[in-house]
């Protein structure tokens, strides 16, 4: 028994960070996946472990399913189909047992996300012996929702292969879930995203589950209908950092200077509205699509600029700020900032050269660049037929 599941990453376009405050913000998933494959062992198979193998870093974890019963006694009576939080003795029980695999320094930045492997396979498939494959083709911890495509599409498979979802293993190829499905993904993604964010607005998951452009705030979603096609370049500064600590660090300026960043917040809010009313109006109406470029290009520099008063902005992101604008394009940082991805406004009607060039300076400095497509579909699942 053996499924196949893949979830997108996101960008931001505008409200990150405001967002986890009360504040509008638009996402849109892109066309780059987090692919989670789970086996449930077979008699034939080893019946003794639970096996974790994260490819892209060639790593390989392990866990004797006697150790899994022991650390989740409250396993065996949690709901697949009614997602909960991680209790603080589980999380005690889940960091020990991370502690044991004695992971490479250089990945240290993985134990969240095995915490949250633990956590969501342990509450949904209980203490079956089964191997796990994840491989990704968006960066780590870049701002393009790594964490979250990591959390929905292995609440995917999990849970495909339990009563609480409905879907018709016998398709071949990719295949949606229904909509009620979808929420189930979707609510236990969030309870992963909970170990990796500490305080997630759930936007991410979100985004990662639906797919579409999403605007979003306090946890509803409104799909938008967008009528304009928007061309993003993405620029990866290949500065690490790690969204926990960023939005700490906002909610601590928001406890020093409370006032200030209400109206920060607010802002933001209205900027994110503006967006999503530019985004959606008629085309043509009384604004041209390059009039409506401008006005999103506008709503970027403003939104960054309130990004930087939050404190996560980042040396490399102003660099990259200020060699797009040589360009006259217009950019901000996507996803918690503090290093990371940041998204430029490619308008329809600027010439291949330009962009050629802008590529070639911001690769100079050391930066990756890339374009996605953005605005497709959310997490989908593929059985693999036994061979
Ligand atoms: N494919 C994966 N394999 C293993 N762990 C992963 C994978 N993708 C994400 N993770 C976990 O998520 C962490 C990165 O999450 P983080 O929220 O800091 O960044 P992000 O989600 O890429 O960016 P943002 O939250 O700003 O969009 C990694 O350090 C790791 O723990
Ligand atoms: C920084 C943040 O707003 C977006 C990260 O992609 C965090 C969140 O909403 O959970
Ligand atoms: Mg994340």
């Amino acid at each position: 028994m053996e499924v196949k599941t893949r979830a997108p990453g996101k960008i931001i376009l505008s409200g990150e960070h405001a967002v986890v405050h009360g504040s509008t913000a638009v996402a849109s998933s892109i066309d780059l996946y987090t692919f989670v494959s789970l086996r449930i062992a077979t008699p034939s198979d080893d019946q003794d472990s639970l096996k974790l193998h994260l490819k892209d870093m060639a790593l390989e974890f392990s866990w004797p399913i006697s150790r899994i019963r022991e650390a989740f006694p409250e396993s065996a009576t949690v709901l697949s189909s009614m997602p909960t939080s991680c209790s603080m003795e589980s999380a005690r029980a889940i960091a020990a047992l991370v502690e044991e695999l004695n992971i490479p320094e250089a990945n240290f930045g993985l134990a969240p996300g095995i915490s949250a492997f633990l956590w969501l396979y342990s509450s949904i498939q209980g203490y079956k012996p089964a191997t796990v494959v994840v491989s990704s083709e968006l960066p780590l911890g870049s701002g393009l929702g790594s964490s979250a495509a990591f959390c929905v599409a292995l609440a995917a498979a999990l849970l495909a292969f339990t009563d609480s979802v409905l879907v018709d293993v016998n398709h071949q190829g990719w295949l949606s879930f229904g909509v009620k499905d979808l929420d189930l993904v979707n609510k236990w993604a969030f309870e992963g995203e909970k170990m990796l964010h500490g305080k997630p607005s759930g936007i991410d998951n979100t985004v990662s589950t639906y797919g579409n452009i999403i605007s979003f705030k306090s946890g509803n979603l409104t799909h938008m209908k967008s009528t304009m096609s928007l061309k993003m370049l993405i620029t990866n500064t290949k500065v690490g950092r790690n969204t926990k600590a960023l939005v700490a660090g906002v909610s601590e300026r928001m406890l020093r200077h409370s006032d200030a960043m209400a109206f920060v917040f607010s802002a933001v809010d209205s900027i994110s509205k503006e967006l999503t009313a530019i985004i959606q109006s008629p085309t043509p109406d009384e604004l041209s699509v390059t009039e409506k470029e401008a006005k999103i290009e506008e709503l970027m520099e403003m939104n960054q600029g309130l990004l930087q008063s939050m404190g996560v902005s980042h040396a490399t992101i102003e660099t990259v700020l200020r060699t797009t604008l040589k360009y006259k394009l217009s950019s901000k940082l996507t996803g918690a900032g503090g290093g990371g991805c940041v998204l430029t406004l490619l308008p329809t009607l600027l010439s291949g050269t330009v962009v050629d060039k802008v590529i070639a300076e911001l690769e100079s400095c050391g930066f990756q660049c890339f374009t996605a497509g953005v605005g497709g579909k959310g997490v989908e699942i593929s059985f693999v037929v036994p061979s």
